[in-house]
């Protein structure tokens, strides 16, 4: 995926990304990591066409991403939002059936394949066992993992999830961070992500873009780009980076 010289500004006329210029790596984990208003968000609207910005493009698969058609582009990329909305009283599988509404030709029942692809879903994100339950019923994290299970069922070569460890307690954190792993290993998805977790995104990711004020201060391996300056310039805050041989690198804040 080629990002080029995008710059993008809500209603307000507030340019809130100033050309940004990058590409995804196919096959790779890459996190996009900033504080709070940094843009994190904004970019991953515009990588999935969700948000149209006043310049610059996207390029998929050799094609822009506003020419494909929405169906077309729902076979290419899945997207977890921040903030997520099922009408009230829709159940767990059928919120993970509408993944599979873009491999389906128009009034067609759901065959095998979409069967085996919801199952597999609900399994991977722990939520077999509420497949019929209402949506409202689960907790804040189950529902997390219930969107997250709606766009695996998609089955698409790209993955975009906006803080998908948001809402969730550690295990599951750790337990979403593993399924990306092994989604891009096994699978050899492509997945961005945003994370707020420094730690976590050095552990799972295979760059990081770091942004700020709706620029890409750095972007690169985790290794090479999350230093001490560069938490200082992005964060403002200060951290040790430590480097372990049993844990690998990490980074402990000690304060603003
Ligand atoms: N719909 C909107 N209309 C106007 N401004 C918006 C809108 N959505 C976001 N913004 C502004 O755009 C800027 C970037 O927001 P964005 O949500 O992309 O940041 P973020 O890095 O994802 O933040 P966070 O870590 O808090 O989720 C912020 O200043 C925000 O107030």
């Amino acid at each position: 995926m080629e990002i080029k010289d995008i710059t993008f500004s809500y209603q307000d006329k507030v340019v809130r990304l100033h050309g940004i210029e990058t590409s995804i790596t196919p096959g790779k984990i890459t996190t996009i990591l900033g504080p709070n208003g940094s843009g994190k968000s904004t970019l991953l609207g515009v990588l999935t066409n969700n948000l149209a910005p006043q310049k610059g493009s996207v390029i998929l698969d050799g094609k822009a991403i506003k020419q494909y058609k929405p169906k077309e582009l729902a076979k290419k990329l899945g997207v977890v939002h921040q903030q997520n909305n099922a009408p009230s009283g829709m159940t767990v599988e059928k919120l993970v059936y509408y993944g599979r509404l873009p491999h389906k030709a128009a009034f067609t029942q759901h065959g095998d394949k979409d069967e085996k692809k919801v199952t597999w879903a609900l399994e991977r994100t722990g939520l077999i066992e509420k497949r019929h339950a209402p949506l409202d019923n689960l907790s804040g994290g189950q529902q997390q993992r219930a969107w997250i299970a709606m766009a695996l069922a998609q089955d698409t070569p790209y993955l975009f999830l906006d803080e998908p460890t948001a809402n969730l307690d550690i295990f599951y954190q750790y337990e979403i961070l593993e399924l990306v792993k092994e989604l891009c290993k096994e699978e050899g998805l492509t997945i961005v992500m945003v994370l707020h977790d420094i730690n976590q995104a050095i552990q799972y990711s295979h760059e990081i873009i770091a942004m700020k004020n709706g620029r890409i201060i750095s972007h690169g391996n985790p290794r090479d780009i999350v230093t001490r300056q560069l938490m200082q310039e992005v964060y403002g805050v200060n951290v040790v980076v430590k480097d372990d041989p049993a844990l690998g690198m990490y980074i402990v804040p000690i304060g603003i």
